[in-house]
């Protein structure tokens, strides 16, 4: 467990209110805008800033705490860091920045110089020097030297950020083989919901200096106070869902879920694969009557559980299904001429033909590992179902 009760103020007025508490193990992904206060947080954690007030404490450690005149130094409190731009050192070789790393360390050596370079695929990168390296490459090498330091906990801060498009592509799977072989918990900062959906288990939302939102993935994203963060186009329920049939002749594939099965266009995933539903609220519409001669494949029927004003003219209303929930964006003036309000059954549809699949993604500790076939191409998603489990080709 990582327990963080922490408050600051900046010389620039900024005030910082972190009391959350993430899970031991894992990725907890710190979501927000820029300016919100993410970083802070993991220097917070890092030791490199030093709160006004609180406690920090990760697993059996005690990084700081106030009352009790605790502060780890930085060196003792055994956490590696990765920046937003590699910062390895110009003038060794790879071998050398990973050995520094190395060198670091003050715990047991768990995490072995050869897996690692086998993990991440830098082993025919050891004798070049980091001039010669694309971002993706370094980004990489900055990963290794980190967890050879042997950490107990990772803090990665918008690693990805300054790569473009393709070399995040080629380097998120890598990370996703970090967070499934090494079983290291590791807090990520990011204000990509791509990457966040990608790679975390848990989320801590982050707005002007708060954290407004702590807990699973799935929990936290379907949340209407993530509407500063996330935009009404972006809010959306998660599922955690697996596939269980494709369709070939109307290339559709279905996957299943507690509340039921959804008919989304083919994933490029074997049957019983695990996968990510995602539903958007903008996606999801509302009948209190059985929908029949309506082209909307996926429907879903609960009963609304609440009804939130949203910005401008819309309301977000959850509702409530025999296990988990869903968030449909409706404008007030259909939640007044519908008379909608909580405890009233209703049917949710969900528009199939917004569907999408993403070829690489999300995969639970253990789960059966395949190259994934090409995703069908499909117009922007609404559900977005990222199927579990590409590796990496080690090159190393
Ligand atoms: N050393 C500092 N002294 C004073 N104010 C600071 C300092 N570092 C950051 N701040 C301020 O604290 C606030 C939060 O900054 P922080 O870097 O934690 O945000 P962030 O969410 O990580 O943003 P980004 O995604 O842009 O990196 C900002 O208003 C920033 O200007």
């Amino acid at each position: 467990m990582i327990e963080i009760d922490v408050s600051l103020a900046r010389s620039t007025g900024f005030r910082l209110e972190a009391h959350f508490t993430a899970p031991g193990a894992g990725v907890t992904a710190l979501f927000g805008r820029s300016g919100s206060g993410k970083t802070t947080i993991i220097q917070l954690v890092a030791g490199s800033v030093r709160p006004d007030s609180g406690r920090i404490v990760v697993g059996d450690e005690v990084f700081f705490d106030a009352d009790r005149g605790i502060d780890l130094p930085m060196e003792r409190r055994g956490t590696g860091y990765v920046f937003q731009d590699a910062r390895l050192f110009p003038h060794m070789t790879v071998e050398n920045n990973l050995r520094y790393g190395e060198r670091r360390a003050r715990r047991e050596r768990t995490i072995r110089f050869d897996v690692v370079v086998d993990m991440l695929g830098i082993g025919h990168l050891l004798k070049r020097r980091p001039h010669t390296l694309s971002g993706g490459e370094k980004q990489r090498v900055a990963i290794g030297r980190a967890l050879l330091s042997q950490p107990r906990l990772l803090l990665m801060d918008e690693p990805l950020a300054s790569l473009d498009e393709m070399r995040k592509g080629e380097i998120l799977p890598y990370l996703e083989r970090l967070r499934d072989d090494l079983k290291l918990p590791i807090l990520y900062v990011s204000h990509s919901i791509e990457e966040v959906l990608r790679l975390s288990d848990a989320v801590a939302a982050v707005t002007d200096g708060s954290v407004i939102a702590c807990g699973p993935l799935a929990d936290v994203l379907s949340r209407p106070e993530l509407l500063p963060i996330l935009g009404r186009f972006d809010l959306g329920t998660i599922f955690d869902c697996t596939v269980t049939a494709h369709d070939e002749e109307f290339g559709l594939s279905t996957v299943a879920f507690a509340d039921g099965e959804l008919r989304v266009p083919l994933v490029g995933r074997p049957v019983g694969a695990p996968a990510r539903a995602r539903i958007r609220s903008r996606d999801v519409s509302l009948s209190l009557s059985r929908p029949i001669d309506v082209s909307v494949t996926n429907r879903l029927s609960g009963t609304i559980t609440r009804i939130i004003r949203a910005e401008g003219p819309f309301s977000d209303v959850e509702v409530g299904l025999a296990h988990g929930r869903l968030h449909a964006l409706v404008t007030q003036e259909s939640v007044q001429r519908l008379a909608l309000e909580p405890g009233m059954p209703v049917w949710a549809m969900i528009k199939a033909v917004t569907v999408d699949s993403r070829p690489a993604g999300f995969a639970s500790p253990g789960a059966e590992i395949n190259p994934p076939s090409p995703a069908p191409q499909s117009p922007p998603p609404a559900l977005r179902v990222i199927a579990g489990g590409n590796r990496p080709q080690g090159t190393g």
